[in-house]
């Protein structure tokens, strides 16, 4: 009793050294996050990482391996213990325990009960995070991760694929506001990562808040609103998709270009050129018709217009290089 006390004393000093603002910025986000930090003996795994995840928004959490991305995921769910820092999970302090109920987590390294049916497995888990759910809710969550014919049969008979799934259930069975999700597709085939997105994006719909861990870059790409990059236990970059990719380019091949020409390319955004390729950059897509026209106008032969899109895979490529 003496030590909560005093650990509850140590964060109204928390809140009175850190601001006014901090109570409601943790209330309305899924996640409050700030200077997370951990040592495993010599080794720095996370150096001073603040993030925050909003409900209703998808985070992204990206970052070579041994970035600390487990790491900050254990500590923010309350399993690891940080040297330093603080989390808010669900407005509430992280340790809890009618937050962690509300939160629903697939670990990278999951194993179920070999003895358990899947159906088994999700009622001890409903049981665990004391919540109430029907038998058909429970029947209906096998089914929206492809389960629904294996309700009875047991986990030691399953995938890889397959315990995946189970996991994913797992995590979502309690009807979390919460989801975190570490790798959620590395053991599955492209039809089971496209159902992940289907479900992430239907979470995202019903208001749930999710953190993706995932090195599939084009699978964060496609359903996260923001990303946070990790480098060796710090933040390299961070910010919505549109942030980190910038405006959208175009590539056009072509012929007869005047002077008159190239300038009305720069006009409509900083131009490179290689041969007969243009390539106009950070240029709003509303302009393409307009410009096309113009070219043909000042008699240039246009040969291809191929609009496109700094992909995040380059953009982590490129802001881990500068990293180094
Ligand atoms: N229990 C532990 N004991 C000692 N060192 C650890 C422990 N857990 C993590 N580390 C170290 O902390 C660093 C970050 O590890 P972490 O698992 O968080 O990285 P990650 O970004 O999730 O990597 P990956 O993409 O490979 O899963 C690594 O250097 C790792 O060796």
């Amino acid at each position: 009793m003496g030590g909560r006390r005093r650990r509850q004393r140590g964060r109204r000093h928390a809140h009175r050294r850190r601001g006014p603002d901090r109570r409601p910025r943790a209330a309305v986000n899924a996640v409050w996050a700030s200077g997370l930090r951990k040592r495993y003996r010599k080794r720095t795994a996370v150096d001073g990482v603040s993030f925050s995840v909003a409900r209703g928004e998808v985070l992204g959490l990206l970052g070579p391996n041994g970035a600390g991305k487990t790491t900050v995921i254990k500590m923010m769910l309350g399993l690891v213990r940080p040297d330093a820092g603080e989390v808010m999970l669900l407005g509430r302090p992280v340790g809890d325990p009618q937050a962690r109920a509300r939160v629903g987590y697939l670990p990278e390294l999951f194993r179920y009960q070999p003895w358990l049916s899947a159906k088994e497995v999700l009622d001890l888990h409903v049981r665990l995070a004391g919540a109430d759910v029907p038998e058909g809710e429970r029947r209906d969550t096998l089914a929206l991760v492809g389960l629904a014919d294996r309700a009875r049969d047991r986990v030691g008979g399953f995938s890889k694929g397959m315990q995946q799934r189970l996991g994913l259930a797992v995590a979502l069975v309690a009807r979390p506001e919460f989801v975190v999700l570490d790798e959620p597709t590395s053991a599955l085939d492209p039809v089971g990562r496209a159902d992940v997105r289907d479900i992430l994006l239907s979470l995202k719909e019903r208001g749930v808040a999710v953190l993706l861990n995932s090195h599939l870059i084009g699978e964060v790409e496609r359903v996260c609103d923001r990303v946070v990059i990790l480098d060796r236990g710090r933040v390299a970059a961070s910010g919505t998709l549109a942030e980190l990719l910038g405006g959208r380019e175009l590539r056009l091949r072509l012929e007869k270009v005047t002077s008159e020409a190239e300038e009305r390319l720069r006009r409509a955004g900083p131009v490179h050129r290689d041969g007969d390729l243009f390539t106009v950059v950070d240029l709003d897509v509303d302009v393409i018709p307009d410009l096309v026209a113009d070219l043909v106008a000042l008699g240039v032969r246009v040969h291809s217009v191929e609009p496109g899109r700094v992909s995040l895979e380059d953009r982590l490529l490129d802001i881990l290089g500068s990293e180094r």
